[in-house]
């Protein structure tokens, strides 16, 4: 019982939850089935968006941990700290990062290109590998990711997460489209895996919330084990509400995507770097500093 004393009566701090992001695509579906299944759901205060969106509400401090695409952690790393063991990347064809083309790439030089708006990684990742490994100089714009808006204005589209999806699987198919997979093509040019985004805590929030923040990359990566293990239950409950067939979004989770981040990965999001650095607001050479495991009592 508190022993009262005549000031103001003390109000017992209410713990507040760790303010906590998630992509609204299926390719973090899986993470929020084990989030879910887990309970660790009831323990943030979730908010769901398209990855650009989240990305600017981590750095603008109004998230505090959350998904955050490799180009605006690498343009913000100071302020950052990025949760080991997981990403969402993928070490050959990741199916949901793509070009779409009406024309072979050797074919876009001068040619216009659309850049889907809610990617900031996959978009500089194309035109990284359109201009240093096919040697094409387009002309770029930014588009909202509908692809027959984009191809009624230009001879290729970079799309990312569902829209890539379905762009891929069942547009480009039908239309007589190319699908130009960005994952494999950067796997084939450098042996390395790609990092699109990384999940970062704040390092404000690290230093005043320290156990807060190692809850929450717990729950992470519980998650993505549990998720991982029961794929085909997640694959074919996704499938009730979505036009993919449970097979195929096994095959996404469990083989395209990959939700780890060890040393291949930070080699990959390296060599993005070293390669991208000069024109993207970071440096060549940025580091990526990881969150150091909390000591436990
Ligand atoms: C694999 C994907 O990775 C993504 C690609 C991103 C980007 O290009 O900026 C950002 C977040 C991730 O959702 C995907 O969207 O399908």
């Amino acid at each position: 019982m508190a022993v009262r004393d005549g000031s103001a009566p003390a109000t017992p701090a209410v713990p507040v939850r760790p303010r906590v992001g998630h992509i609204q695509f299926l390719n973090c579906l899986p993470l929020y089935w084990g989030l879910a299944r887990t309970g660790n759901l009831l323990d943030l205060d979730l908010t769901k968006d398209t990855p650009e969106k989240l990305s600017d509400l981590l750095v603008a401090g109004s998230l505090d941990i959350g998904p955050i695409t490799c180009v605006e952690y690498l343009r913000h790393a100071d302020e950052l700290v990025v949760l080991p063991d997981i990403a969402v990347g993928s070490d050959g064809p990741v199916m949901s990062c793509v070009i779409v083309s009406k024309v072979p790439l050797a074919d876009l030089d001068g040619r216009k290109v659309a850049l889907g708006s809610t990617s900031r990684t996959s978009v500089r990742l194309a035109q990284l590998l359109l201009e240093e490994r096919e040697g094409v100089r387009p002309e770029y714009f930014s588009s909202p990711p509908d692809l027959d808006a984009m191809l009624a204005r230009a001879d290729a589209a970079v799309l990312i997460g569902d829209p890539a999806l379905r762009a891929s699987l069942e547009q480009a198919p039908s239309q007589g489209l190319a699908v130009h997979d960005l994952g494999e093509m950067w796997k084939e040019w450098t042996g390395l895996p790609f990092v699109f985004a990384v999940w970062a805590a704040r390092r404000d929030f690290v230093e005043s919330r320290p156990e807060a923040v190692a809850a929450v990359h717990r729950a992470f990566l519980e998650s993505r084990d549990l998720s991982l293990a029961e794929a085909g239950q997640v694959a074919e409950q996704a499938a009730r509400w979505e036009e993919f067939d449970a097979a195929l979004l096994e095959r996404y989770f469990t083989e395209a995507l990959d939700y780890s981040l060890g040393e291949r990965q930070l080699a990959g999001i390296a060599e993005f770097a070293r390669r991208v650095g000069h024109d993207s607001g970071f440096a060549p050479d940025v580091a990526v500093r990881l969150l150091e495991a909390v000591p436990t009592a």
